[in-house]
């Protein structure tokens, strides 16, 4: 018999990973990506250049740009950039089958999670949230990479893990969505935090420093939103924040090294075709902590660099000259 077909919204470098561990074990996917010349050259060449170059792709991924070709089957793994995941899952048709949400970032206009956008653009479909150390790359090759796969219920985790579990890649069961949605969501800024030591060249005590204070703030303020400390400890929040603060892989970690050599963060952005989910997600993750009350400094200093208002050399000086306090 053959095995149950699953699908993949988003054909970025993460998406089509994805896919292809997915169609790992020889089943088929369907890839859906936003732009048309992508698709072509998945089905025709079985490769996607612009996202993840280098990789020879399963010939069972078939891509596609009509959401209507993945409404029917039994889970979707979404992996759009967050900031367009709402319009993209309101055009996907209603349908019973899972959305395992991948996608990194807290919704800019709404500073509401993925969950929650996710429910109100496609009311009805059972959510879940994947998210850990991941580079695409590696996936794509086939290297052992572990996950946190977080779900709403044990029934979930029966129904999706065992589409999803590969012997490269592992995923850990957990109900906190929030806290793993928050991990990948905060990392993500500071990493660009600790890209700028890196382009300051201020040495490695700094990056650990930053990591560990960083990590201080994914706590603060995923407790406040309601996540568990475990979570946040766990492949999701610290697996995840140490992999993205230590490799010029990351996007986020690559855009603070440039900041921190001097250049304008629009600049950089202008020259990518990928995405940096931090640069976006810091200004409203910076609203939300406020509204809640948590003291985030390495935040508000991502923020004030992106915004072009602070020089990196300066922002580094103003956070280690803030008051002393308790560990
Ligand atoms: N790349 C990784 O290693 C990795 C790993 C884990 C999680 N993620 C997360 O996965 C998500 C997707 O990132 P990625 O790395 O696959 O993307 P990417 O940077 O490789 O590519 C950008 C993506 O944005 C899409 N896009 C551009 N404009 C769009 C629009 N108007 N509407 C819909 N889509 C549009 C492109 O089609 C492409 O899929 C992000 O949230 C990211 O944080 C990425
Ligand atoms: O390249 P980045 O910074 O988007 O990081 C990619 C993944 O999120 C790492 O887990």
């Amino acid at each position: 018999m053959s095995k149950q077909a699953v699908g993949v919204i988003g054909g970025g470098a993460w998406g089509t990973a994805l896919a292809q561990m997915l169609a790992s074990d020889g089943r088929a996917v369907r890839l859906w990506a936003f732009e048309a010349p992508v698709v072509e050259e998945v089905n025709a060449q079985h490769r996607n250049t612009p996202y993840l170059a280098g990789i020879d792709l399963n010939p069972g991924i078939r891509a596609t740009t009509d959401l209507a070709d993945l409404a029917d089957l039994p889970m979707l793994l979404v992996v759009t950039p967050a900031q367009h995941m709402r319009r993209v899952l309101a055009g996907l048709p209603q349908g019973e089958g899972d959305l395992v949400l991948c996608c990194k970032g807290i919704e800019e206009a709404t500073g509401e999670l993925m969950v929650d956008a996710a429910r109100a653009a496609a009311p009805g479909r059972p959510l879940a949230v994947l998210s850990g150390p991941t580079f695409a790359h590696e996936v794509a090759n086939g290297q052992p990479t572990a996950v946190t796969l977080a779900c709403e219920s044990e029934a979930q985790w029966d129904r999706i893990a065992p589409l999803i579990w590969r012997p490269a890649f592992r995923p850990y069961f957990s109900t906190d969505i929030i806290g793993a949605e928050i991990g990948g969501a905060v990392k993500n800024v500071l990493a660009i935090a600790c890209g700028v030591v890196e382009g300051l060249r201020l040495g490695q005590n700094a990056r650990a420093a930053l990591i560990a204070r960083g990590f201080a703030e994914m706590t603060r303020f995923g407790l406040a939103c309601g996540a568990q400390a475990e979570t946040l400890s766990g492949l999701s929040g610290l697996g995840d924040l140490v992999l993205t603060c230590s490799s010029m892989s990351s996007r986020n970690f690559s855009l603070g090294k440039a900041l921190g050599e001097g250049r304008k963060a629009a600049d950089v952005l202008a020259d990518r075709a990928t995405v940096a989910e931090g640069a976006f997600t810091a200004p409203v993750l910076q609203r939300v902590a406020k509204a809640r009350g948590v003291a985030m400094p390495i935040v508000d200093t991502v923020c004030a660099l992106l915004a072009g208002q602070v020089a990196a050399g300066d922002a580094v000086a103003a956070l280690l000259a803030r008051p002393l306090t308790a560990e």
